[in-house]
This record gives C-alpha cells, structure tokens and sequence, in this order.
C-alpha cells in the first residue's frame, strides 16, 4: 500500500513550521488525515502536537551536552545517529493511503546543498516494498528576499540545489507572500516567479548600497560587508550564479500566503498532483445527516 507525504524545507525562518500547521488545519478542516512528523530536533513551539517526533528520539540539548558540540555539529550528529536508527520511522508503517504525511525539517542550509544526509533518508522513505512513501517537496524561500536580489538568486541556487541533490518531485514557494503584498503590485512580482538576469539591472538594494557611497572593492576590507557587497566582484558572482541559475531553467516558484486560506488550498492542491493523491483515495460515503444537507 503506498503513503503519501511532504517534506517542507528551506533555509532557518522562512516558515516552514507555519505552513505545515496551516496545512494540517486546512487538511482538518476538509477532514483529511495528517501525520505530523517533526524532524527539527531544535524545534521549541508546536500549533499541532507532533505525532512522531525527533526530539522525543533524540534530543538536540542532550547531544550538545555529553558531545559538547554547536548547534549546527549537534543537529548533524541527531540525524547520523537517526540514519543508524531507521526503527525510528516504524510507526508510518501502519498509515493507509488517506494519510498526508507531512515532514518539517530543520533550517540548516547544509542539510540541503552538501550533505548526503537526506539523499539518503529520502530513498529509506520513498523505496518501493518498504515505507514506499510517494514524497515530494516543498522548498520553501522568503518572499522578502526578492528585495535584494543577491538573496534571491543565493537562495534560488540553494532551491535548485536541493532540486539535483534529492531527486523527487520538488515544488519551490515564495512563503509570506502577505509581507510584501502591499509593497509590490501583482504585476510587478510577475518576474520573480521565473528566475531571469534581467532582474540584476534594477535591484534596489544594490542602488542603496551605492547611494552609502562605496562604489570600488580591489581595496575593500573584508571585514566591510557594504563594501564588498557593491563592488564589481559582487556584481560578476550576482551575474555569474543568476546566469547558472538561469541555464538551468529548472526553478520557478508558487506563491503561499498561509494568512489566506485559499493560499494554502492552491500549494496543497500542487502537492496532491506531485505525488499523485487523489488517484488511491477510494470514494467517501457521506454521513447520512449530509445526504440531507446538500
Ligand atoms: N507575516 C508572515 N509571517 C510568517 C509566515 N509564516 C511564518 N511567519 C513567521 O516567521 C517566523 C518563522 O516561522 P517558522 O514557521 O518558525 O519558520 P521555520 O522555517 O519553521 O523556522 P526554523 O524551523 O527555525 O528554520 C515566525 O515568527 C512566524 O510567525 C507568513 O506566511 N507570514
Ligand atoms: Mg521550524
């Protein structure tokens, strides 16, 4: 019997743990079943109790404690030492078909661009006679970021990185779309849903970073970031990554607003065409008091 399920990602803060709590409410609310599973081991505040979680395996605080490790070096060990220990995952093994199983994961960046952690971790939950789960991604990225548009195309390259390395089905969303929906017409947001070059000619936060004056980096010390980030080198990487981005042509973004309702309605219904949802579910009798109803 296959399962179905997401892995909401991205970069620390991008609300990647909001959205999963809209979508589970959402899901609620058209009485579907969700299977919450937080792999965040750092993860403090919850809108819905995790069903399986990391943090009751192993806790990030204790391994920081006993291996004397960062945060960064803590949350690798937690998912070594879960990578070891795949018993972990048992309890999606009775799931049926109805259940969306959703995974939030962590913000490290590294997770997504150069560790073979979750290549690996994807392939135990997706390989078929197993857990067989239809997976597909949702990679999260701030929409705030299209006001610089080094963090754009930085962040774009990590979306697209993620892409390469994992290899399932991977929707990119511009998240907390009500944050710049005021400051940016409809039509004007238009050109960020496809990363193009043509978006480096007119960044305002290069123009302000010139208005502060420093325009040359051959002499910028590095310790000054404005310095360095308005100079010509900045400029050649900003083309050179939006250039490689854009040969690519694999990314374009959604839109999530998870304030609106039908915001996070359209994301699921994406979802529900990656991994193919609908086609396993077996038709639903309605409750008679329903029949009524309609
Ligand atoms: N305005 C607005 N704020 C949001 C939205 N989604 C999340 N936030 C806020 O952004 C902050 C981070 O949200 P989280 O959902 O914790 O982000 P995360 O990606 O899970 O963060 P980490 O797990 O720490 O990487 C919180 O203060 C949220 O309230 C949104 O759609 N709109
Ligand atoms: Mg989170």
């Amino acid at each position: 019997m296959s399962k179905y399920g997401v892995m909401v990602m991205g970069p620390a803060g991008v609300g990647k743990s909001t959205f999963c709590a809209s979508l589970i409410t959402h899901l609620q609310l058209n009485r579907r079943s969700a299977f919450y599973v937080n792999l965040d081991p750092a993860a403090e505040h919850f809108e819905h109790e995790p069903d399986l979680d990391i943090k009751d395996y192993i806790p990030l605080e204790d391994v920081m404690d006993e291996l004397k490790l960062g945060p960064n070096g803590g949350l690798i060990y937690c998912f070594e030492y879960l990578m070891e220990h795949l018993d972990f995952f048992n309890p999606l093994d009775s799931l049926t078909e109805e259940y969306l199983i959703i995974f939030d994961m962590p913000g490290q960046i590294e997770l997504y661009t150069h560790i073979p952690i979750l290549p690996t971790l994807i392939r135990f939950l997706t390989q078929p006679g197993a857990l067989d789960i239809r997976l597909c991604a949702a990679y999260l990225l701030e929409a705030t970021f299209v006001v610089d548009r080094a963090k754009y195309f930085a962040g774009t390259l990590s979306a697209m990185s993620a892409m390469i390395m994992l290899e399932v089905p991977h929707l990119n969303i511009l998240s907390k779309m009500d944050l710049v929906k005021d400051q940016m017409r409809k039509k004007d947001f238009k050109r960020f849903i496809t990363p193009d070059t043509t978006l480096l000619d007119d960044d305002p936060a290069d123009a302000a970073r010139r208005r502060g004056g420093v325009t040359v980096d051959v002499n910028a010390d590095p310790k000054d970031k404005d310095a360095l980030m308005s100079g010509n080198s900045f400029k050649k990487l900003n083309t050179t990554v939006a250039n490689l981005i854009e040969s690519f042509s694999m990314v374009s973004y959604l839109k999530l607003d998870c304030t609106d309702a039908e915001s996070v309605q359209a994301i699921l219904s994406y979802i529900d065409d990656c991994i193919q949802y609908h086609e396993a579910q077996e038709p639903k009798e309605l409750p008679e008091e329903e029949y009524e109803d309609e």
